[in-house]
């Protein structure tokens, strides 16, 4: 028996996120430069007749395998797209928080497009995969192939594949969930109402860190006030990071509440996790490269 085809679906961190308005249909346009941590779920697809989804890992608890799940949303869709689609059973080992701005349910069902392109002989760049990815969620088009890039739009227009310097992080989610829909209403702002221009379409790959964190000082996450609003513990995280020895930059990822921070090397990045550990043993907290 061949074995099953893997994956990893690795974390999406949004370093900075500019909102520029909300579109007629409700949507909110944005701007944002975005990466990809080494920590994610993997999910792996056994050929077959019939569609399936089994859980396991850390984080699954909560999550169920039934048909709002995204692995099987994101498979029906391409099923949907494609009629004589090969599927089988997918099994997903979830290690990223549920509803915590880092993507994770994005990134799984991105990660089920890339398996089950392997296995229908769909090269990674046919249009059909960011259509569907579209159509499933705002951030599954960027998480199709997990490079650092500027996204817009409502997330769909991407920015060309940027090679950042190593970025050495520390995520952490203070243990709350938070609605992404939720955390948007909560800006107020009208269908068609426009707040802010356009800013970074030229962003060009920073040749350093020093260079990509000066340039991150001067941007934000717009999404955090009315976060913190709804989940004020984002703040008591932010401040905890903000004061480990040799941040450089503290924030929040998309709609919460996992934050990030960033530091100057490995050393440093994995002795902040381990003391903010030691501090919080109930936070989930991992150090990680970011590219
Ligand atoms: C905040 C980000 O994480 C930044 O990367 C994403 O924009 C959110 O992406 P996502 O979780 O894949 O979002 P979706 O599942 O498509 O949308 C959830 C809900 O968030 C709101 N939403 C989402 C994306 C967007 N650009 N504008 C919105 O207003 C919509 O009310 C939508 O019903
Ligand atoms: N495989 C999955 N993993 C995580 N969440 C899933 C999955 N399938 C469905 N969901 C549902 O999708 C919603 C969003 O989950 P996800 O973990 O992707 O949020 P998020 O990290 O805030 O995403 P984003 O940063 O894209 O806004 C949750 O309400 C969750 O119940």
């Amino acid at each position: 028996m061949a074995p099953p085809l893997t994956t990893r679906a690795r974390a999406k961190v949004n370093l900075d996120l500019r909102v520029l308005g909300r579109r007629a249909d409700g949507y909110h346009e944005l701007e944002s430069l975005v990466a990809f941590a080494g920590v994610g779920d993997t999910l792996s697809l056994d050929p077959g007749a019939d569609l399936s989804l089994t859980l396991a890992g850390p984080r699954s608890k909560g999550l169920a395998a039934d048909d709002g799940n995204l692995v099987l949303r994101a498979a029906r869709s391409l099923a949907a797209a494609r009629p004589g689609l090969r599927l089988g059973r997918f099994h997903l080992v979830k290690r990223l928080p549920v509803a915590s701005g880092i993507g994770g349910g994005s990134a799984d069902a991105a990660a089920a497009l890339r398996l089950l392109a392997r296995l229908n002989g769909i090269a990674p760049g046919d249009p059909i995969l960011r259509e569907v990815a579209t159509q499933v969620g705002a951030d599954v088009s960027v998480c199709l192939d997990s490079r650092a890039r500027l996204m817009a739009g409502i997330g769909e227009k991407l920015g060309p594949v940027l090679r950042l310097p190593p970025l050495f992080g520390v995520l952490v989610n203070p243990g709350v969930g938070v609605e992404t829909v939720g955390v948007f209403r909560a800006l107020g702002l009208k269908a068609g109402e426009v707040t802010s221009e356009a800013r970074a379409q030229n962003l060009a790959a920073p040749a350093s860190a020093a260079d990509l964190l000066g340039y991150l000082a001067t941007t934000s996450n717009d999404l955090a006030a009315p976060a913190q609003r709804g989940a004020p513990v984002i703040g008591e995280a932010l401040d905890r990071l903000a004061a480990l020895p040799g941040c450089r930059l503290a924030r929040m990822s998309g709609s919460g509440a996992t934050c990030f921070a960033l530091f100057d090397d490995c050393a440093s990045s994995a002795a902040a996790a381990k003391a903010l550990q030691r501090e919080r043993p109930g936070w989930w907290v991992k150090p990680t490269l970011l590219s």
